[in-house]
């Protein structure tokens, strides 16, 4: 199977959602993982928090640790699809979100270009996109976020998205602090979910799994000190 043949539609390029891709087992199973962690793998931020796996992204590049093999087994069945090419990933980002937290829109930037790949579990999301400002509009006083929005996309439990082209270097992505989502055509990917146009949605406690390439890394540097 290739991700190709998940691709939304209604979607500007590209996004590619796959509902159903991992199961309830794996879905308990991630959860059980993730809260086995010690205390201090989360970074407690504003509005959410997070755990990072397979080192730190840095600009001038990533030093590399090993990955455990509950999350190198989903890593690996992303790389099956294709997801990153001929690349393998390399780099996970756990973000915990309690109904009313978010994420405020952004771009991913440089460091792990060109793809993002994101399973969800717990509870569903939206994924909200808005145009970028234009140079001008930096400027003046902008125009408000609402205009901005261009649609959103539905990521409902134990779902995979892909974003790449655009909708990773253009678009930028955020998700609203509020505890209820309706369903509306403004969902690029409504069509490929459950859930019926108008339905209301109430969020729960969702994680979310980004899975990306960072592809520069540099080899762990061995210092000799000497004892005092
Ligand atoms: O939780 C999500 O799906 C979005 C996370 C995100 O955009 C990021 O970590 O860059
Ligand atoms: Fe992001």
């Amino acid at each position: 199977m290739c991700y190709k043949e998940y691709r939304v539609q209604n979607a500007p390029a590209a996004a590619y959602y796959i509902p159903n891709f991992i199961t309830q087992n794996e879905e308990e199973y991630l959860m059980q993982q993730i809260y086995a962690a010690p205390k201090p793998k989360w970074k407690e931020l504003a509005h959410r928090r997070l755990q990072n796996w397979g080192g730190l992204p840095h600009p001038k590049g990533m030093v590399e640790e090993p990955i455990p093999s509950w999350l190198q087994e989903q890593m690996d069945k992303i790389t099956t699809l294709r997801a990153f090419e001929d690349k393998i990933p390399n780099h996970v980002l756990v973000n915990e979100y309690l109904p009313g937290q978010g994420i405020m829109p952004h771009v991913d930037g440089p460091m792990f270009y060109p793809t993002i790949t994101t399973i969800n579990i717990g509870s569903h999301s939206v994924l909200e996109f808005y145009t970028p400002l234009q140079l001008h509009e930096e400027m003046e006083q902008s125009r408000s976020l609402s205009m901005r929005n261009i649609g959103s996309l539905l990521l409902e439990p134990r779902s995979l998205l892909i974003l790449k082209e655009d909708m990773y270097t253009s678009y930028l992505h955020g998700i609203s602090q509020v505890t209820q989502d309706t369903v509306t055509q403004d969902m690029f990917n409504f069509e490929q979910c459950t859930p019926m146009l108008g339905d209301v949605l109430t969020r729960g406690k969702r994680i979310s799994l980004t899975i990306r390439h960072v592809p520069k890394v540099l080899k762990a540097k061995l210092v000799f000190g000497r004892a005092r």
